[in-house]
């Protein structure tokens, strides 16, 4: 008999137990055509990434449902919805990171989208995960913070991060996200990844201005799980090999040091 597929939940804490770390693709709907996405799918078969996030903050475009269509013609990678409304919610994906905005204080992004959501997301069968999303301050406004109406959490205040996601994760959020936003002009600091590391043990998403593999090196040395990827491969998809290729290495050189010790 064949065994059952892990959820994602389960396939994510499996990761997180065995040190593995995780690379997922974001890509924004209102910035992708059909050719740049088969483009990429071609990519990432001798690249291959662990998961795409589809979401972006407006999602003018009406053709999401039609890119996820396409990428689950052409890929066998886990598709996560990344909603920045309760409206962006089309598409045969395999789940959705059921977002609250856990650094701002509009009860708008902390609860009321989801109110409105709740009865679809029961009826869609999408696997739920329950993330608290937290945006810190990258040098100039972002997309996010402008959209949610939310000031993000101050840059080199790695203590707050910390309270708030244990605060998310005592209210029974199973995912902690930081972002520093789309396009970030700094990147969320080691020193507040790792405070975050710290205080909890639910699967860390670290994204936002991650546009070289030093930076994403250092995300990944700090605690992140799973780094996450948007503009620069919009830019230049031929980033796609380097930022798998960064998480490739840091999961041979864990697992090599956990032979020897
Ligand atoms: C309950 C449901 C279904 C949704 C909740 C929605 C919440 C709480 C969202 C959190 C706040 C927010 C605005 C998140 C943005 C997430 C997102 C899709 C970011 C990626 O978009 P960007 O790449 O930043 O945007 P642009 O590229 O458009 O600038
Ligand atoms: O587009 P970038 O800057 O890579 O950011 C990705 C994502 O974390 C933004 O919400
Ligand atoms: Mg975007």
């Amino acid at each position: 008999m064949r065994p059952t597929p892990l959820s994602l939940y389960d396939a994510l804490r499996a990761r997180q137990q065995h040190g593995r770390k995780a690379l997922a693709v974001l890509l924004d709907p209102d910035n992708l055509d059909e050719t740049s996405l088969l483009h990429l799918l071609s990519l990432s078969e001798t690249h291959p990434v662990d998961y795409f996030f589809v979401g972006g903050s407006l999602v003018i475009s009406s053709h999401q449902a039609a890119l996820i269509t396409l990428i689950k013609a052409h890929s066998d990678v886990p598709v996560l919805l990344f909603p920045s409304h309760s409206m962006h919610l089309d598409g045969p994906a395999d789940g959705l990171l059921l977002l609250s905005l856990i650094s701002g204080r509009n009860p708008d992004f902390l609860i009321g989208q989801h109110v409105v959501a709740a009865p679809r997301l029961k009826a869609s069968g999408l696997q739920l995960l329950s993330t608290g999303y937290m945006l810190v301050d990258s040098g100039r406004p972002t997309t996010a913070s402008y959209m949610s109406g939310t000031a993000p959490m101050p840059y080199n205040k790695p203590g707050i991060a910390a309270c708030t996601a244990l605060a998310g994760e005592q209210l029974g959020l199973k995912l902690m996200y930081l972002d520093g936003g789309s396009g970030a002009e700094n990147p969320v600091s080691g020193a507040m990844i790792a405070a975050v590391r710290e205080a909890v043990s639910a699967p860390l998403i670290v994204g936002g201005g991650l546009n070289s593999g030093e930076k994403l090196y250092a995300a990944l040395a700090a605690g992140a799980d799973v780094v996450v990827v948007g503009n620069h491969i919009e830019d230049k998809p031929e980033f796609l090999a380097e930022a798998v290729g960064v998480v490739a290495s840091f999961n041979q050189v864990a697992a090599s040091q956990r032979v020897f010790q």
